[in-house]
C-alpha cells in the first residue's frame, strides 16, 4: 500500500520548504523529498556562497586600491583555504538553519531520496510507494554541460565545483560570458589568476542593452580579463599545461590553454528522470515544466515551482512562486506569474541592477519612449568611494507616463534600483517622485533627477 499525504513536495529548495509550512500550518500532512541537500541551488552553489566568494574578492580589489585612498595595507595576498571556509560556512549555517525549519514543522516527513512518478500523483523514493491529491514540483536545476567534443576527457570545473576550491588556478578559462562567468571571472581574477572568458555571442550578457555589455566588459578589461566574443567553443581538449579550449574567433587565437576550465553555459531542469510521462506532465522542448498563470502543470492536482518551470531563473522569483501558489490555495487568492514585474542583479563589481524591459526590448515594442541615462561619474556618492563605472538609464513610455524598465550599472546598483522596482509595483507615474526628498549622498538620490531628465526618443513607430 503507498504511504499517503495531504501533499508531496519534491525538492527543498527555494519555494518547496515555505510552501511546506504554509500547508503543514494548515494542517495537511506534507512529505518533503529532498534527494541532496537541503536548501537547493541558492543555499549549497548558487547564490550564497558565490556572494560570499564576491565580498572576499572585493576585499582583495579594495585593499589593491588602499593607496589611492590613502590607506597603506602592504602587499596584498589571498588565503584561499580561509576564503572557501567563509563560503562553507555560510553554506553550512543557511543549510542548517533550513533543516531546522523543516524539522519543527508539525506534520512533516522530509524522505531523502530521488522522487520518480510512477503514475498520476504517485511516486516512488527509494522503493516505497508515496501518494497524495496534490503534488507540487520544485526540483530546480544543474549546470548545463553541452556535449562538446573533448568534454570527457578533461577535467572541467561547474558552479558546484568551483565553489569549494582552495587554491588559486593560475589561468581560469570561463566558458560562458553572463551572469555565472562572470561573477565567477571577476573574483578569480581579483583572486589573482589569469582569467580568460570565452563567450560565442558578439557581446558579454547578451539580454542586456549593448552600452551595458561594454560598459561590463569595459572595467572586466580594465581589470585584465582578457574577453573573447564571437567564439564557438567547439572543443576541449587536455594540455601539458591543463586544457585547451578551440574557439572559433574572427580574430585572435583560435585557442585558448589554461590550467582550469569553468563551464557557465546555461542551466537545465531537473526534469529529465522524475518520470513526468507517467503522470501525464508535459514538458517544452527544452525540458521545463509547462505551467499556466497559477503554475498549475498539465495535470490535474501538480504544480511546478522555481526554476523548473522556466518562468523564471531566480531564487526570489523561485520565492514568488510559492507565494503565488499558497495564495491561490491557501487565502482565496487569485495571484498570476503574468502579474509579476521582474528584478535581478548580477553581482560584478560595480553591480548591475535591473528591472523590467531593457531599452531594446522597450525600442522593440514600438511605443513612444522616453529615455534618460547618467553616467556614475556625475553620481556623487560614486565619485566619493572613487567607484564610477557604470551608468543609471530609466526608460518610460510617453503616453502612459509609465516606467517600462530601469538598469543601475553602478555601485550600490542592485539595492538602488529598488527605489524603481518599487515605483514600478506601486503603478507610480513619473511625475511622483518630483518631490520627494531623498538621502543625501547615496546612489539612489539621483532617482528622480535621473526620471525628471526623461526626453523623447526616435522609436521604430
Ligand atoms: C552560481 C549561481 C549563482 C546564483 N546567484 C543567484 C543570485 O545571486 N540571485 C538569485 O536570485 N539567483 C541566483 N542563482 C539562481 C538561484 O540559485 C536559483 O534560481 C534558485 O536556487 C532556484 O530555486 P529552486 O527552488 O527552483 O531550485 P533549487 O534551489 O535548485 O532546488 C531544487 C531541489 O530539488 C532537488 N531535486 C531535484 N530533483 C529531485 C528529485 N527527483 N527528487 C528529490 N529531490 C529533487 C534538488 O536536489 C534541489 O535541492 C544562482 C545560481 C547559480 C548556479
Ligand atoms: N546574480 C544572479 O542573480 C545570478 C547569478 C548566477 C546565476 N544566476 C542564474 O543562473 C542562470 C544561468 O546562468 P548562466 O550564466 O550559466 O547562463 P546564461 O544562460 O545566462 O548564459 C550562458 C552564456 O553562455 C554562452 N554560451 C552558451 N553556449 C556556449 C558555448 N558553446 N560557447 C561559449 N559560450 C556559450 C551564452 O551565449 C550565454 O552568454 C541565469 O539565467 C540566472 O538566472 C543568477
Amino acid at each position: 500500500m503507498p504511504r499517503s499525504f495531504d501533499a508531496i513536495i519534491v525538492g527543498a529548495g527555494q519555494a518547496g520548504p515555505a510552501l511546506a509550512n504554509r500547508l503543514t500550518g494548515a494542517g495537511k500532512t506534507v512529505a518533503i523529498v529532498e534527494r541532496h541537500l537541503v536548501g537547493g541551488t541558492c543555499v549549497n552553489t548558487g547564490c550564497k556562497p558565490t556572494k560570499t566568494l564576491v565580498a572576499s574578492a572585493y576585499a582583495a580589489h579594495l585593499a589593491r586600491r588602499g593607496a589611492e585612498y590613502g590607506v597603506g595595507v602592504g602587499a596584498v595576498s589571498i588565503d584561499m583555504p580561509t576564503v572557501a571556509a567563509r563560503a562553507r560556512k555560510v553554506i553550512l549555517d543557511s543549510r542548517k538553519g533550513n533543516e531546522d525549519w523543516l524539522a519543527g514543522m508539525p506534520g512533516l516527513t522530509l524522505i531523502r531520496g530521488h522522487a520518480r512518478f510512477v503514475a498520476p500523483r504517485r511516486l516512488e523514493v527509494n522503493g516505497e510507494t508515496i501518494e497524495a491529491p496534490q503534488v507540487f514540483l520544485n526540483v530546480g536545476g544543474r549546470a548545463n554541460v553541452p556535449d562538446f567534443p573533448g568534454v570527457d576527457e578533461v577535467d572541467y570545473l561547474t558552479n558546484s565545483t568551483i565553489i569549494p576550491l582552495e587554491s588559486v588556478p593560475e589561468h581560469l578559462v570561463v566558458v560562458g560570458g553572463s551572469y555565472i562567468g562572470l561573477e565567477f571571472a571577476q573574483m578569480y581574477r581579483r583572486f589573482g589568476a589569469r582569467v580568460t572568458v570565452v563567450e560565442q555571442g558578439p557581446r558579454l550578457v547578451q539580454r542586456e542593452d549593448e552600452d551595458v555589455s561594454a560598459e561590463i566588459r569595459a572595467f572586466l578589461e580594465g581589470e585584465g580579463i582578457e574577453v573573447r566574443t564571437d567564439a564557438c567553443c567547439i572543443r576541449l581538449a587536455r594540455h601539458s599545461n591543463g586544457v585547451s579550449v578551440g574557439v572559433d574567433c574572427t580574430d585572435g587565437s583560435p585557442e585558448v590553454v589554461g590550467t582550469h576550465v569553468l563551464l557557465a553555459v546555461g542551466r537545465r531542469p531537473n526534469t529529465d528522470d522524475l518520470g513526468l510521462d507517467k503522470a501525464g506532465i508535459a514538458v517544452d522542448e527544452r525540458g521545463y515544466i509547462k505551467v499556466d498563470d497559477r503554475l498549475a502543470t498539465s495535470a490535474e492536482g501538480v504544480w511546478a515551482m522555481g526554476d523548473c518551470n522556466g518562468k523564471g531563473a531566480f531564487t526570489h522569483t523561485a520565492w514568488n512562486d510559492y507565494e503565488i501558489v499558497a495564495a491561490n490555495l491557501l487565502d482565496g487568492g487569485d495571484r498570476r506569474v503574468s502579474d509579476r514585474i521582474l528584478g535581478y542583479a548580477l553581482y560584478v563589481d560595480p553591480p548591475l541592477g535591473r528591472v523590467g524591459m531593457t531599452e531594446t526590448q522597450a525600442r522593440a515594442s514600438g511605443r513612444p519612449l522616453l529615455v534618460s541615462k547618467r553616467p556614475m561619474t556625475r553620481v556623487g556618492r560614486a565619485v566619493e568611494k572613487a567607484e564610477t563605472h557604470g551608468f543609471m538609464k530609466v526608460v518610460a513610455d510617453a503616453e502612459t507616463k509609465q516606467i517600462l524598465g530601469a538598469a543601475i550599472l553602478g555601485t550600490g546598483g542592485d539595492e538602488a534600483i529598488h527605489g524603481i522596482l518599487d515605483m514600478m509595483n506601486a503603478k507610480a507615474s513619473i511625475g511622483t517622485l518630483q518631490w520627494a526628498v531623498p538621502i543625501h549622498p547615496t546612489v539612489s538620490e539621483l532617482i528622480p533627477t535621473l526620471i525628471g531628465d526623461l526626453q523623447p526618443v526616435e522609436t521604430n513607430r
